[in-house]
């Protein structure tokens, strides 16, 4: 990792089933940060059309993404540093989130359709459903080279996704 003045603030993204709960609690131990989950910052009517399988659109997310980068820069200003989970799919998402503090940098992980919906389609008592997985790719704009950070493919298993996570962040 290089060197900065700051601690790391990292945003894992992805679409639904990447694995950004996953890997971004294994990243947030590993580098001893700490760590939140932008599905909790989400008012109950966005859970609750998601839960009904209706994507967000635009205006649901912006409050969301206002209070994701609000998580992010009291991390900045109080210099603890931070990993949070965010989908973050779209440039001016991401672009939004930067404004919080100059370290933010993005860990992408990808992977293809069949494994993503292998992935949720395992899972339990979550309110994404695969049938989401269309609108979520269809949003997605990926990791630029011209944005801070770093993608994985999400194939290895999360701690080796984490111990690579932590070896390229922040690549600026
Ligand atoms: N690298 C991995 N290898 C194998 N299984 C994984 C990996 N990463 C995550 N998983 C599993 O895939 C499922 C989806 O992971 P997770 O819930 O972390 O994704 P997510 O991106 O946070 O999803 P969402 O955005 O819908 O909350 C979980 O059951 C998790 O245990
Ligand atoms: O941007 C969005 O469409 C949503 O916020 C979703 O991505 C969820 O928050 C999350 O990924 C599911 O747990």
């Amino acid at each position: 990792m290089t060197h900065s003045p700051h601690p790391p603030l990292v945003v894992v993204m992805g679409v639904a089933g990447a694995g950004k709960t996953t890997v971004a609690a294994l990243l947030a131990e590993r580098l001893g940060l700490p760590l939140a989950e932008a599905d909790e910052f989400h008012p109950a009517a966005n859970i609750a059309k998601m839960s009904a399988g209706i994507p967000l659109e635009d205006a649901d997310r912006w409050p969301w993404l206002e209070a994701v980068k609000e998580w992010l820069r009291a991390r900045h200003e109080d210099g603890t540093g931070g990993v949070v989970t965010c989908s973050a799919l779209r440039r001016a998402y991401r672009d939004l989130l930067r404004t919080a503090a100059p370290e933010v940098a993005f860990l992408h992980l990808t992977g293809s359709r069949a494994l993503l919906e292998d992935r949720i389609g395992h899972r339990e008592g979550h309110f994404m459903s695969p049938a989401m997985l269309d609108s979520q790719l269809a949003t997605l704009e990926p990791l630029g080279p011209d944005e801070p950070g770093t993608s994985l493919d999400i194939g290895p298993a999360p701690a080796a996704l984490a111990a690579a996570a932590a070896d390229r962040l922040p690549a600026r």
